[in-house]
This record gives structure tokens, sequence and C-alpha cells, in this order.
């Protein structure tokens, strides 16, 4: 670029002079220092006129050398004409002057400008230089910068976020509008104040440590959360992010803390996290374990019982199946059935039963219940699942229902044999009965009942007669097969089915076989018993349609099997029924009757043979039945045997007697001897003696006046009680007669060691005595055995004269019959107690 001079031309005016001082040669030593300014500039004269331009102008502005001449300096930078007149008074009186302006270029292009003005002497005219410089770079650095201000401020004024600017003492340098909301303070009066006078009591302490290491250089940022207390003096929740600028000896210079105000999330995190407790602690008070799982089976929440039943602290999305079982994949089989795939399979609540070993090695058992777990919109997310220990409840059904097999096995059985009971029985029998219906066979019932057992029972004690039965069941067991039934009904009473019977033959045998396992005599202690049974039988289906026909019919055949002598069996048969109807109906009507007081006692005298004396009277009781008149004893007192009524209806008879004769004397009768007639099944019951003693002192009788009469076969049966039982009566000061005398097979022997008063003979022998050698011979004889006995003999039956002469020659001493007088009520049999009879 060649350098540009400013052609000068010649003047006569000062400023003339002044540019025409500025000949070529003489300035090009000016223009090459001009050139080595980097910015363009000019050498103008006073008034602005150009002289001469440094390259640099030539290529910002654009002119070329000819052209500078016209051109005034004011043009180009910026400054109008008239104020150049002022510029260059300044210039005048300053020698310098500086000048920012709009700097035009040729092309119309125009820069922000700056011009320095110097007024100078050159070459001995004063001239004005002036260089200019582009501002362009720097004002659209300038304008950067301030709009950059510009934004940060407005950034600053305007973020909803808190913004201070901190000393490292702690002062607020500066802080914006929304930092100022959150404390209520203006910025103003938070110049004078530090984070200290702001922050909640309780944060104190902490915030003076963070400030401290602050300026120990220790921290660049912090991110805390804080409490501050605003000018009303609120609590409020801060977050705290600041940086902290260094300066070149490396401390802290100022921090920038942004604050944002937390409170609302605060106390919403406060709400969240107390209903989170209150949750927990809810599920922490349920007992059993329960856990939320999410579908991935990751455990989402768990109560304390869980944790305890689980393994540990549970990771972070821990799977229920290795928390739990240890396991690394989720339950399946039918121990551990998985309840979140069953939540998933039916989309409803599911109960499982899971089956764990404990630490000990016994096995629990564990309840689960499990709920699905819905999101809002209803779609499956997990399950809720709760799980119980239950194996208290399967201990405890099992420990019940060995309790119910023991419970039924006792309510079916028979405590004393251990053999079915007769609930069992019947039972067994029903079922018997329906398979035999359907199958055409037949089923047979045998009732067994001892024969004489209550003699054992009352002699030798309950406990040896519990021991008779033991062996007796276990004879039974023995002999019948397992497929028949032997069960006890009662008592000395066994019952025994047979099922399936092709042919009847089969019952005769059993039957038999029964009799046959009795036999053999009972070791018992010391003793050696012989025990006998009777059997009734009946047969399904001719001899009843159900159960309690059936066993009627069985119990109908064994009456008849006694009565025809025991020790025996007996088939039912139709016929057997009438006469069990009539039984049945007397036996309900006698035992009213015995209620309703229908029973009266007659009594006949006994006469001494000798003197015509009456030495006594026997009690003979009678049942005036209302719609049958007066039924005679034989038609009841077997029944009353029978069926026990003799005990009660026997007492009555005692006392109303002994109360008769006592009667008697009180009215002033010459006193004599009542007899009474003691049954069987009386005599042999453990309280007779104790129960006539009572009578007798009920009735205030002198027990010498008490006969109590005794059959021959009561006696014999079991001789040593009937003496044991004699003895204690006799020593009561009773006395004792053997009824039916002659009939029975007394031995000698025994008879002899009886305490017995009386032989009475019976009315059988009396009746033909005066024709048949036979019956006068035994007379004979039984009255020669009671003298040897020393004994008293009394015959009864004495209808005519010539059997009450005959028996008087032949020694007997006493006598009764309708000779003398029928029985009678007691108000007519008085007559006899009056005047002494004579014959
Ligand atoms: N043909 C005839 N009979 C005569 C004559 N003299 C008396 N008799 C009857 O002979 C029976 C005598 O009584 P028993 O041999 O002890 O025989 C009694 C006795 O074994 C029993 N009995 C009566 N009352 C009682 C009682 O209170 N308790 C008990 N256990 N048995 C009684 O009933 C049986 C029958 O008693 P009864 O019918 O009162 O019959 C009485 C009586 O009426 C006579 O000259 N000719």
């Amino acid at each position: 670029m060649p350098h540009t001079l400013i052609p000068t031309a010649t003047s006569k005016t000062s400023e003339t002079r002044e540019a025409h001082g500025a000949p070529g040669s003489r300035w090009n030593s000016v223009r090459a220092v001009l050139d080595a300014i980097p910015d363009p500039a000019w050498i103008t004269t006073r008034n602005g006129r150009l002289r001469l331009a440094n390259r640099a102008a030539a290529e910002c502005y654009g002119y070329q050398e000819e052209e500078w001449r016209n051109l005034n300096i004011a043009s180009l930078i910026g400054c109008e004409q008239e104020d150049f007149s002022a510029v260059a008074r300044i210039l005048a009186e300053e020698g310098y002057y500086y000048f920012e302006a709009e700097h035009r270029c040729r092309d119309g292009r125009t820069f922000p400008g700056e011009a320095r003005l110097t007024l100078a002497i050159v070459q001995r005219a004063t001239v004005c230089i002036v260089i200019a410089h582009d501002n362009t770079l720097l004002h659209d650095a300038e304008s950067a910068f301030r709009k950059s201000r510009e934004r940060f401020k407005k950034v600053f004024e305007y973020a909803a976020t808190g913004m201070n600017i901190l000393l490292p003492e702690g002062y607020f340098l500066q802080s914006n509008q929304a930092f100022c909301d959150f404390v209520g303070y203006s910025s103003e009066e938070l110049r004078g104040m530090t984070v200290a006078d702001l922050t909640h009591p309780d944060d104190l302490d902490k915030t003076a440590r963070i400030m401290n290491e602050i300026r120990d250089g220790k921290h660049r940022h912090i991110n805390i959360e804080k409490r501050f207390l605003n000018k009303q003096g609120d609590v409020v929740w801060g977050a705290v992010s600041a940086t902290w600028i260094y300066n070149a000896q490396g401390r802290p210079d100022y921090g920038i803390a942004l604050v944002q105000d937390i409170t609302d999330y605060k106390k919403n995190r406060e709400a969240l996290e107390h209903e989170r407790w209150f949750l927990q602690t809810v599920v922490d008070g349920v007992v059993d374990p329960l856990i939320v799982v999410d579908l991935d089976y990751r455990i989402l929440m768990m109560n304390r019982a869980a944790g305890k039943a689980g393994q540990g602290t549970p990771r972070d999305g821990e799977l229920c199946y290795r928390y739990f079982h240890r396991q690394e994949a989720p339950c399946c089989d039918d121990y551990h059935p998985c309840p979140l795939a069953e939540v998933k399979r039916t989309g409803n609540p599911v109960t499982v039963v899971h089956y764990q070993a404990a630490g000990d090695g016994s096995q629990r058992i564990f309840e689960v219940q499990a709920s699905p777990y819905r999101n809002r919109d209803g779609e499956l997310c997990g399950i809720i699942e709760s799980s119980r220990d239950i194996t208290y409840l399967f201990e405890a059904e099992e420990q019940l229902r060995e309790k119910e097999t023991r419970l039924n096995y006792l309510v079916q059985h028979d405590t004393l044999t251990s053999l079915p009971n007769r609930d069992h029985f019947y039972t067994r029998l029903r079922k018997t009965m329906q398979t035999a219906g359907k199958t055409g066979n037949r089923a047979a019932v045998l009732l067994l009942d001892l024969d004489r057992f209550k003699n054992i029972n009352e002699s030798l004690g309950h406990d040896l007669g519990d021991r008779v039965l033991c062996r007796v069941a276990d004879r039974l067991r023995r002999c019948l097969r397992d497929s028949d039934l032997v069960a006890r009904s009662g008592g000395d009473e066994f019952v025994i089915i047979l099922e399936e019977i092709q042919d009847v033959a089969h019952i005769d045998i059993v039957a038999r076989k029964i009799h046959k396992a009795l036999s053999p005599l009972l070791e018992i202690d010391s003793y050696q018993l012989c025990v006998t049974g009777s059997l009734g039988i009946s047969v399904y289906p001719e001899d009843g349609a159900d159960a309690e026909d059936l066993m009627r019919a069985a119990d109908t055949a064994l009456f008849r099997a006694k009565e025809n002598g025991r020790n025996t069996y007996q088939f039912y048969t139709p016929d057997m029924n009438a006469r069990s109807c009539e039984l049945l109906l007397l036996e309900s009507s006698l035992r009213r009757g015995i209620e309703q007081q229908e029973l009266v006692l007659h009594y006949q005298p006994q006469i001494d043979l000798f003197t015509g004396h009456v030495r006594g009277m026997e009690a003979l009781v009678r049942w005036n039945h209302p719609q049958r008149g007066m039924i005679p004893p034989g038609d009841f007192i077997p029944l009353a045997e029978e069926t026990g009524l003799i005990v009660p209806m026997g007492e009555w008879v005692l006392r109303e007697a002994c109360r008769q004769n006592r009667r008697w004397q009180t009215l002033g009768f010459s006193p004599v001897r009542i007899t009474v007639n003691i049954s069987a099944r009386q005599f042999l019951k453990g309280d007779l003696v104790q129960m006539v003693a009572d009578v007798l002192e009920e009735t205030a009788l002198d027990p010498g006046f008490l006969e109590l009469e005794i059959t021959e076969s009561m006696v014999m049966d079991d001789v040593e009680t009937a003496i044991f039982i004699m003895a204690q009566l006799a020593a009561l000061g009773v006395h004792l007669a053997i009824d039916d005398f002659g009939t029975g097979y007394s031995s000698l022997a025994h008879l002899k060691r009886f305490p017995l008063t009386t032989l009475k003979i019976d009315r059988a022998f009396v009746k033909d005595l005066t024709v048949n050698g036979e019956d006068e011979a035994i007379v004979r004889a039984i009255v020669a055995l009671a003298h040897s006995l020393d004994l008293q003999v009394i015959a009864e039956g004495i209808e005519t004269e010539e059997q009450y002469l005959f028996l008087k020659e032949r020694g007997c001493e006493q006598g009764q019959g309708f000779l003398f007088s029928k029985p009678l009520p007691a108000d007519k049999i008085r007559t006899f107690l009056r005047p002494l009879m004579v014959y």
C-alpha cells in the first residue's frame, strides 16, 4: 500500500501557511511516522482540513489519495463543522482533545470510533495530529457485557430460587427477591445480617461449624437442608446450595448461595413420613408376619414379625423366597404352594398352607393368606401376604381326633370288659340286618345271661364278680369268630351277633360252643367257680323286622331257657310272645299296684296241735286288683321275683306283718309269732339282715315274735352264703323256718349247720297223707329228722280232721290249714287271738 500524501495547496492565510508548511519532501519523515501508527492517523490544519493521512486511514475509511484534500476531519470522525470550531478552541487552549463518535467511511459505512486530537508543531507549522481508533470490537464487547450483566441482574432478581452473595463471615452482601420473600426481610435489611441471624436455634451449631469449615477452605461447595427463622418467627426450611469463590491468596472471597424454599416439601415429607411411620407401626402391631411383594417377588414392605421370620435384614429389592425360604426359585410344590401365583391365577384372595422345617427339626405349619395388591387403575401389582403358625391348631385337631377316637371307643365299649357295649351292638345289629336283607342270608342274636351270677356278686363281692365277667368276656371272644360280634349289654348279660348265616344249624353249633367255652371251672383267687349261662336266640328275618323286635324275641327265648332249667339255650318261637305280652302287662300293672298300695296281707293261724292254742300267724300277701279283684300270690310272686319287684314288695310285707303283730300285742292279745315268706331274691340281696333289723326297730316288735320262711331250694343253691345270712338273722333273735320241706334235696349235713327253728312239711305230703303210704313215711321221717335236730315241725294244708289227728299222732306239733282257718284279713283273724281254741 503506497503512502498517502495529501497534496497541499498554497495559501496566504495563516491556515494556508500552516498547511502550506507541509510540502512533500519536508513531510516525508512525518509520513513515515504516521504510517508506522497501526490506527488511522491524520495531520490536519487547526481547522481540521486534512493535510496528511496514513495508510491505515486510507484502508479504514476507503478514500483515495486525491480525495483527502477536500475533506475535513470533522466529516470522518462524526463531529459536525460547527462543533469542530468548539473542538478547535479547546485544542487551542488545552492542546489535546479526545472525542468518541460515529465515524463515517467513504462508502457510507459507519463504526464507533474514537479520535485523539493533539496540536503539534511540525516543520514550524502548527498542525493537529488526529489518531482514530475503530472501537467496534470494544463496543461489541461492552454491549455484550452490558447485556450479560443485565441478564444476570434479571436472573438474580427474578429467579424463583433465593440467591445470595455472602461474605465468608456470613454477612449477606446481596440477596434477591425470592430469598427476601422466603425470610421476610428486605434486601436492605439483610445486608446488615448474618446467616446465623436467620438460622433456627436447633441448627445453629451445625451452621456455625460449616461456616468455620468454609472459612478454613475445607468446602468449596455445600449442599444442606436447614431450618431458618423468618421475620415473623416462623420456621421455614431451605435447601442450601452454596459455592465459594476464592481470591488470589486461595482464601474464600465470597459465596453464592442458592436457597430453595422446601418448607412445603418438608411438611409433605414429614406428613408422608408420619403416614409411613403410622402404617409401619400398624403393620408391626400385627403379630403375624406380613409382607407386601411385587409381581417379581421383591419385598416392598414387611412388618417386624416378618423380619424375625426371615434371614436377617432384607436387602433392597430382596426376593421373598430367598429371604424366607433360602430358595433360589419361587415356591411351587404342594408343601409350598406359591401364593403370588395363586393370586395371579385367580385374581382373588387365596389361602394356602406351607409346611416348613423348624430349627429344631420339627415341622411347622403355616396358613398363608394373600390378597391382591392393585394400583389405582386396578392393575395387579403384587400381593399382601400374611402368614400364621397354625401348627398348634393341627396339633390340637390331632389331639381332638385322638380324644374323639378314644371317646368314640369309650362311648361304644364297656369299660369293664372292653367288649362293645349295648349302643355299639345295636348299631352293628342294624347294619347286619341291612346286609342280610340284601344278601338274603340270615343273622342271629344270642342273648346270654349268666346263671345265678347275682349269688357270686353278693356273696363274694363285686370285685370278684367283675373279674368273673372279664373272664367270661375273654372266653366268649376266644370261642367266636372275628366276624361275629360279642357285646356286653349290661350286668351279667352278653349278646352275640352271628352274621351271614346260611344254615340255621350253624347257630346251634355256636350255642353249644358257647356253653362248652363257659363250662370249665373258673379259678379266681382261691375260688373255683362254675359259671354257666342261659341263651335266648332269635333269628333274622323270621323273628323280627327290626333290631328291637329281634332283641325282644331273644329276650323272650332267654326267659324260656331259664324257665327250662338254666344252662341251656332256647330258640325263639312265636307262641312265646303271647306269654311275654301278658307278663309285660302284669309287670307294669303290679308296679303300679305296689305304688297304689293295692297289696293287702291275709293271715292264717298256726295251731299247736296238742293244745289247740294259736302259736302263730302266717302273713300271706294278696293283690287287691281294681279290675280283677283279689289276685292270689301264685299269680304275681314269680313275676315280682323275675322283675325284682319282689324286693320292695317283700319289704312292705315284712313291715306290715311286724306292725300288725305289734298292734295285736299293744291291743292286749296274747303275743304270737308272725311268719313272713322271704323270696330267693330277697334272701340273696346283700342288705336283707339290715332291712329286717331296721323293720324290727321301726315297728318295735320283739325279734322272737318274728319267723322268716325260706325255701329249701334257696338255701341249697349256695349253702355257704345261706348259712352266713341265716346266722346273721338268727343273731338278731329272729326264728327261721324252712318252707316246703321235703320237696328239695337237703342233706342232713347241711341241715345241721343251719340255725333253724322250724321245718315246714309241704302241703303236697299232707294232702294224701292218710291214703298214700309213701307220703306218710315221708312225714314220719321229716318229723323224726326235725326232732333229732331239735327243730319244731309244722304241717301246712291240713284240711281234714284225719289229717290233723294223723299228724298229731305222728308227733307233729303244729299245723295250719283250712281245717282251722283260711288266710283272712287282719280284722277277721282277730277272733283267733281271743279265746284259745282247743280241739
Ligand atoms: N289247698 C290248701 N291250701 C292251703 C291250706 N292252708 C293254707 N293253704 C295255702 O298254702 C299256702 C301257704 O303258703 P306257702 O306255702 O308259704 O306258699 C305261699 C308262698 O310261697 C307265697 N307267698 C304268699 N305270700 C307271700 C309273701 O308275702 N312273700 C313271699 N315271698 N311269698 C309269699 O305264695 C304261696 C301261696 O300262697 P297262698 O296262695 O296264700 O297259699 C297259702 C295258703 O293259702 C289248705 O288247707 N289247703
